[in-house]
C-alpha cells in the first residue's frame, strides 16, 4: 500500500508566544493554516489580534515558541527574506498620500512590486473607477479602505494579513471584501483577518483570544444594577 505524506501546512504557529513591552500577550497558540485556508481572530479590545499579525509580519518575534513556513523557522533571516515577500498587510494605518492621486497611490505600491497593470481594474473592481484620477484627500473613510483593498489585489501576494478590514466600509463594501477573500482563497491565498464585526468567510477557523484582564465593572454596568434595585 502506498501511503502518501500529509502535506506541510504553509504556516504553522507552534505553541507561539508573544511578548510586548515586557508584558505576555499571546500564549501558547498552536495554528495550522494550508493554502487557501483562513483564520478569523476575534477577543475583546487589548487581546491580541494586532499583535497576532505584527508577529505574523515580523514586526515582533515570538518570544517562545516558533512561526514555520514551508517548515523553516521564518526568524532565520534567510527564510525571513523570501518569506516577507508572500505578506501583504492592511491595517488601520492606511499609508495612503494625500496629494497622489487614487490610481497611483495603488500605482505606487505596483511598480515597487515589479507589477503592472492591475492597478485600474482593481481600484474599479473595488468602486472607485471614478474617482481614479482625484486626489486621494478627497476620499472619505470607506473609500480610503476601499483603496488599501485595491492596493491588495494590484499588489496579488499570497499571504493577506488583515487588520479590521471592513471598519468604515458600507454593506456593499463588505460584501466586496467578502468575495475578494473568497477569490483569492480559491486561488491559494491565505488569508489572517482580526476583526470585530461578522465577515461572512466560508470554511474559516476561528480563534477567540483569552482577554487579558479581567473585565472591569463599567459605568453601564453600574446604571443597569441601579435601575434593577
Ligand atoms: N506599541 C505597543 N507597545 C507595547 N505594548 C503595546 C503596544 N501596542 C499595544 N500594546 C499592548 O498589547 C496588547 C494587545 O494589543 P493589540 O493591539 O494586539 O490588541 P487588539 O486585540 O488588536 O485590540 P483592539 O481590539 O483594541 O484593536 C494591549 O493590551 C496593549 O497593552
Amino acid at each position: 500500500m502506498l501511503l502518501r505524506k500529509a502535506p506541510l501546512p504553509r504556516i504553522l504557529l507552534d505553541n507561539v508566544s508573544c511578548m510586548r513591552n515586557a508584558q505576555q500577550i499571546l500564549r501558547h497558540v498552536n495554528v495550522s493554516v494550508h493554502d487557501g485556508g483562513a483564520l478569523v481572530l476575534t477577543g475583546s479590545n487589548g487581546s491580541g489580534k494586532s499583535t497576532f499579525l505584527r508577529m505574523l509580519a515580523g514586526f515582533s518575534k515570538p518570544s517562545a515558541g516558533q512561526i514555520l513556513w514551508n517548515g523553516h523557522d521564518v526568524t532565520e533571516s534567510g527564510v525571513f527574506h523570501q518569506y516577507k515577500l508572500q505578506l501583504n498587510w492592511l491595517s488601520l494605518k492606511d499609508a495612503i498620500k494625500e496629494k497622489f492621486t487614487v490610481l497611483d497611490n495603488v500605482q505606487w505600491f505596483e511598480l515597487l512590486e515589479g507589477k503592472q497593470g492591475n492597478s485600474l481594474p482593481a481600484i474599479e473592481l473595488m468602486g472607485l473607477g471614478r474617482l481614479a484620477k482625484d486626489k486621494a484627500r478627497m476620499l472619505s473613510m470607506g473609500q480610503r479602505k476601499r483603496l488599501q483593498l485595491a492596493r491588495l489585489l494590484a499588489i496579488d501576494r499570497p499571504i493577506w494579513l488583515l487588520d479590521e478590514p471592513s471598519v468604515a466600509l458600507d454593506d456593499d463594501g463588505v460584501r466586496l471584501l467578502e468575495y475578494i477573500i473568497a477569490e483569492h482563497r480559491k486561488k491559494g491565498g491565505i488569508v489572517f483577518v482580526a476583526t470585530h464585526l461578522p465577515i461572512n468567510i466560508e470554511d474559516a477557523m476561528y480563534l477567540r483570544l483569552p482577554p487579558r484582564f479581567p473585565r472591569r465593572m463599567t459605568l453601564v454596568d453600574m446604571l443597569d444594577r441601579a435601575e434593577i434595585s
